[in-house]
C-alpha cells in the first residue's frame, strides 16, 4: 500500500541511531512525523527550510530529552505547542503519559489535528491518549476543556514570570512546569526568582536533561506550583 503523501517524508533527514534507544517501538511514528516536518511544517511556515536538516538533532530529540524529567503516568499539556514541539516527541518517547497540545493559532492547530489524525492511525490498536485544545493557555475555555495537570513543558513560548501566569490555572498543586529554556533564560532566572516564587512557584531549579543522547544537552528549567 502507498503512504499518505503528506507523510512520505521526501527530503527528511536520516534518522540517527539513538532515536531508537529514544522512542523504541514508536521509532516509525518518530520518523512519520520527522518527515511530516519537513514536508507539510515547511511548505506551510510552521518550520524553517533551513532547520530540516537538524530536524532531529535540533529538535526532536531535544524535545524527547524533556521525558527524564516527567513523572510517570503524568497528565501533560503542551502549552504553545506549534508544530507540536516538545509535547509531540515527549508523547511518542513515554507512551505512559496522557499528552494535550493547546495552541491558539489556527494554521498550526490544522498541522497538529492532521498529524495527530495520521500518528494515531498507524499506532494502532488503542491509537495515542492524545488531543489538542485551540486557544491560549489562560483561557477560562481553556483551562475547561484541558482540566489541571501535572506537568505543563514549554519551549520557546514567552518569558518565565508570563508563562508562569498563562499556565498556573492548568495545574494543580504540586504540578511541575518544565520549560525549555536557551542561555538567556538561564541567565535572568536569578533575577526572575522573586517574581516567580511570588506567583506561587517554589523548588526553581535548571537542570540538564538529554546528556545521554550523543548532541548538546537540553537545558530546562523546572518549577513547582505552591499550595496556593
Ligand atoms: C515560538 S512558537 C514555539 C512553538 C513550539 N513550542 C516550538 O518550540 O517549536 C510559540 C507558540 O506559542 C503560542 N502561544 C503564544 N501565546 C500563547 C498562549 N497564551 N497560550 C498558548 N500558546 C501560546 C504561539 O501561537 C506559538 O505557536
Amino acid at each position: 500500500m502507498s503512504e499518505p503523501a503528506s507523510l512520505a517524508g521526501d527530503g527528511a533527514p536520516p534518522t540517527p541511531a539513538v532515536a531508537e534507544r529514544v522512542f523504541g517501538p514508536a521509532l516509525h511514528l518518530a520518523e512519520r512525523y520527522v518527515g511530516h516536518l519537513a514536508a507539510d511544517g515547511v511548505v506551510r511556515g510552521l518550520i524553517g527550510p533551513r532547520e530540516v536538516p537538524r530536524l532531529w538533532e535540533r529538535h526532536v530529540l531535544n524535545s524527547a530529552a524533556v521525558a527524564e524529567a516527567v513523572p510517570q503516568r503524568a497528565r501533560v499539556v503542551d502549552v504553545g505547542s506549534g508544530a507540536g514541539l516538545p509535547g509531540i516527541p515527549l508523547g511518542l518517547a513515554r507512551p505512559d503519559v496522557v499528552l494535550t497540545l493547546v495552541e491558539p493559532m489556527a494554521r498550526r492547530v490544522e498541522f497538529l489535528d492532521q498529524t495527530l489524525g495520521e500518528l494515531n492511525t498507524l499506532a494502532g490498536p488503542g491509537g495515542l491518549p492524545w488531543r489538542v485544545v485551540r486557544g491560549r493557555a489562560e483561557e477560562r475555555s481553556v483551562v475547561t476543556a484541558v482540566g489541571v495537570v501535572d506537568v505543563v513543558t514549554a519551549r520557546a513560548v514567552a518569558p518565565l514570570p508570563r508563562l508562569v501566569g498563562w499556565c498556573r490555572g492548568l495545574m494543580r498543586p504540586g504540578a511541575q512546569l518544565i520549560a525549555l529554556v536557551g542561555a538567556r533564560a538561564l541567565e535572568e532566572l536569578p533575577r526572575m526568582r522573586p517574581e516567580l516564587e511570588a506567583a506561587g512557584m517554589r523548588d526553581i531549579h535548571p537542570r540538564a536533561v538529554g546528556a545521554d543522547l550523543g548532541g548538546a544537552a537540553t537545558t530546562v528549567v523546572v518549577m513547582t506550583r505552591g499550595a496556593r
